[in-house]
This record gives C-alpha cells, sequence and structure tokens, in this order.
C-alpha cells in the first residue's frame, strides 16, 4: 500500500482551484456527491461529440459503437465490485436510492406479506430506511431495527436475536453516512442465509471508498451511486445475484426491456436489459466505467487508508479544545473517511455557513438518517468527509474555521 500522490490527482480536479473571496475552497463533503477528474470529464464530452447514438444495436455505426460501450460498462463495473456474472448481475438506475426501490418494488411488493419480517438497522439512509417500511405497509410486513449501540458499532446479539426464519430480507448499510461505522455486512449475510432471508447491502459508501467484493461478502443485492465514485450523477448501479435477477419480475416497462410484444402480453428482454426500460443512462455508464479505471489505478485500499488517517486526524484534532462533540465510534477505532459532529451551543447549520465564510465546504443536517439523529438526539449534525484529493492541511484549515465559530459565538 502505497501513499497517494494527492499533488498529482489534484491537478485533475481544476475545481478544487476555485477560490471564493480569495480562500481556495476545501471541499470536504464527498460523503455527499464526490468531485469528477479530468478523465472522467473528457470521456463524458468525448462521447457527445463522437458516439452519441441511441442503444440497443440500432443499424448504423454510431449506435454499434454506442451500444458496445454502454455494455462493456456493465461488465467493468462488474469487475469493480468482484461479480463474475458480469453485465448480467449488473443494472444501471439513477442513483442508489432508484437501485433500493428497484428490488423493494419488483421483489418486496410480490414477495412480502404480513408474515414476513424486513430486518433493518438505525443508521439505515431514507434510501432504504423509508423505501422499506413503505413497502411493509404496503405488503403488511413487518420492520425491525438493528439496534446501533453507543459507540456506533451495530449490536450484532440484536442482530441475531431480529434475524429468524420470519426474516424475509436484511437491508444494511455498509459503511454509515452519518456514523461512519463499518458495519459486518459478510457476518450479517451468513446470518441472514442461515434462516434463508436475502441481504441487501447499501454500499454507497463503501463501493467508492475501499475495496468491495459482493462475492466475498455474499451479498444477494448491493447498491452504489457513480456520483459517489469520482463518477458523473444520474448512474446508480444494482448489483444482484444472477439466478435473483433472473426470478424477479421487471417493475419499470417500456421499450428496451422486452423482447416481444403483443396486444395481449410481453415477453421480457435478456439480463439486464430487462431492468433497464427506455433509453438508459448512456453517457452515465461509459463515464462510470472511466471512473472505475481512475479509483483502481490508485488502488482502493490505498484511497481506504488515505481516508482512514484523514477521519483519524480529524477525529484527533475536532477533540482537542474539548467542546466538540463527534458521533459513531472513537478514536482509534475503526471508521469510514467521514466526521459528524457538532461544537457546543452552535447549530450545525450556523456552523456550516460560517464554515463556508472561509470556503470550508461540509454539510449540517439529519443526512437523511433522521430517526439516527432522534436516537443521537440531536436535531442536525455537521460532516466532513474526505476523498483522495483531501490533505491534512485541509482538516487544518477545517479546525481553524471551527475555531471562529467558536470565537464567534463564545
Ligand atoms: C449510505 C447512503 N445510502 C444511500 C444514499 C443515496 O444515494 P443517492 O442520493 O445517490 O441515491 C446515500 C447518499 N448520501 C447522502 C446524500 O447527501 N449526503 C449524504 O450523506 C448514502 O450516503
Amino acid at each position: 500500500i502505497e501513499p497517494l500522490d494527492v499533488e498529482s490527482i489534484r491537478a485533475d480536479f481544476p475545481i478544487l482551484q476555485r477560490e471564493f473571496d480569495g480562500e481556495q475552497v476545501v471541499y470536504l463533503d464527498n460523503a455527499a456527491t464526490t468531485q469528477t477528474p479530468e478523465p472522467v470529464v473528457e470521456t463524458i464530452a468525448d462521447y457527445y461529440r463522437t458516439t452519441n447514438a441511441n442503444v440497443h444495436r440500432g443499424l448504423h455505426q454510431l449506435s454499434q459503437e454506442a451500444s458496445v460501450a454502454y455494455e462493456d460498462a456493465h461488465d467493468r463495473v462488474a469487475e469493480f465490485i468482484g461479480a463474475s456474472g458480469e453485465r448480467e448481475e449488473i443494472v444501471f438506475t439513477k442513483n442508489t436510492t432508484e437501485s433500493e426501490n428497484l428490488v423493494a418494488y419488483a421483489w418486496g411488493l410480490n414477495e412480502l406479506g404480513p408474515e414476513d419480517e424486513v430486518v433493518l438497522t438505525e443508521m439505515e439512509h431514507h434510501a432504504s430506511l423509508v423505501t422499506w417500511q413503505q413497502i411493509a405497509k404496503k405488503t403488511g410486513a413487518t420492520c425491525r431495527f438493528i439496534r446501533v449501540q453507543e459507540d456506533g458499532t451495530l449490536d450484532m446479539d440484536h442482530a441475531r436475536e431480529l434475524i429468524g426464519d420470519d426474516t424475509a430480507m436484511v437491508s444494511v448499510v455498509h459503511v454509515s453516512n452519518t456514523l461512519g461505522t463499518v458495519n459486518p455486512v459478510a457476518e450479517l449475510a451468513d446470518i441472514a442465509h442461515d434462516h434463508d432471508a436475502y441481504i441487501f447491502v447499501d454500499g454507497a459508501q463503501s463501493v467508492p471508498n475501499r475495496p468491495v467484493d459482493v462475492e466475498a461478502i455474499d451479498a444477494d443485492f448491493l447498491a452504489f451511486s457513480g456520483h459517489k465514485m469520482a463518477g458523473p450523477t444520474g448512474i446508480g448501479v444494482l448489483y444482484g445475484k444472477k439466478h435473483l435477477l433472473e426470478e424477479m419480475e421487471p417493475y419499470l416497462y417500456g421499450g428496451e426491456m422486452i423482447k416481444k410484444v403483443t396486444f395481449e402480453d410481453a415477453k421480457w428482454n435478456d439480463l439486464p436489459w430487462k431492468f433497464e426500460a427506455g433509453t438508459p443512462v448512456i453517457c452515465q455508464g461509459i463515464a462510470l466505467a472511466e471512473a472505475c479505471d481512475y479509483l483502481d489505478d490508485i488502488g482502493m485500499e490505498n484511497v481506504k487508508r488515505h481516508e482512514d488517517e484523514l477521519a483519524q486526524y480529524a477525529m484527533e484534532r475536532l477533540q482537542e479544545e474539548g467542546d466538540v462533540e463527534t458521533y459513531g465510534p472513537p478514536a482509534g477505532e475503526e471508521r469510514g473517511g467521514l466526521v459528524a459532529f457538532n461544537l457546543e451551543s452552535v447549530h450545525a447549520h450556523d456552523l456550516s455557513s460560517i464554515l463556508n465564510d472561509s470556503a470550508v465546504a461540509i454539510r449540517a443536517g439529519d443526512h437523511c438518517t433522521q430517526p439516527l439523529h432522534d436516537k443521537l438526539g440531536v436535531a442536525a449534525s455537521a460532516r466532513a468527509s474526505f476523498y483522495i484529493y483531501n490533505t491534512r492541511e485541509e482538516v487544518d484549515k477545517l479546525v481553524d474555521a471551527i475555531d471562529d465559530a467558536r470565537q464567534l459565538f463564545a
């Protein structure tokens, strides 16, 4: 594992040179969305300049080229997460949220009933929590929530208690976008499978940030977003085991997802096209494949270590004054590349706008985890989240800007 050459990486992100009132931007909102490197931007521009056409093998050269690039992008993404079924296990959606909804509607609505349970965790993002909660209401199924412990980790004894013979689906976030907690998803998959339940892993904050091997986890489904991994917005990925996707009915109907249509009925297309109705996210898919190349050139172990270092350094610095409460595992314990926190007597929204005065960009709010914030007993939190182009000096600038707020509200 070698240290990242952050300076040469930063050269790929011209946006990081932007200045607000003479202050260079310090972009620490990567859990919300990451910036886009030149090679990915070039891929997007080149596509529209040279290859743009509608896919699924129109009978002309441009469509052939666009179709091959789009279809191959599925194989590239499959390789990035260790899906040996290649394109047949990779559905391109709009984002993680749509990927969660696809399984909740296409599988959940048909398979869940009043005797079934869906086991979630208290740290789920609304993309899974609200989705399964609403599908459970429609089907009469019951949602159960694995407890989060004081130190931000999952109560695995409680997980073993909740996951049982009535469990049909376990849906769990791999890395919490609020706590930074890294959940033992392979162990949870084992427990789910021991009870013939499926497991859906929300990989939005893990696939972009650390090596993820869907087959090592033995996930039945896994979702993530292109815009969180140096790719464009407008594309998400649903990984599903091939035999499960084969058995599942589609939930979006239209062109491209069919093989044969009569006035009476329709036959579905092969995987993954069965789940990609209408004109798909062609350019975004091709750009996401480029983002996979960009990240693999750096090495996902190296990405993980870089983020680990910055997150631990931030934990250390934030706790120096004693008036900052951080959430999730304590300093020194494993966490993803993010820290949510509150500065005593300063509301997170006020803090983030003061940080913005110093061109420090963080997120403030509930991070789409309102039930978790209720449990933490706070209405909102500030959150700094790191990626491949951030530096220790930027953590220092964050801490200096927090000190400005401390002085202002003293
Ligand atoms: C753990 C997790 N799951 C699902 C999502 C939904 O992803 P899409 O928005 O791409 O569908 C997010 C997005 N993270 C939110 C978005 O902004 N700030 C966050 O932490 C997330 O962090």
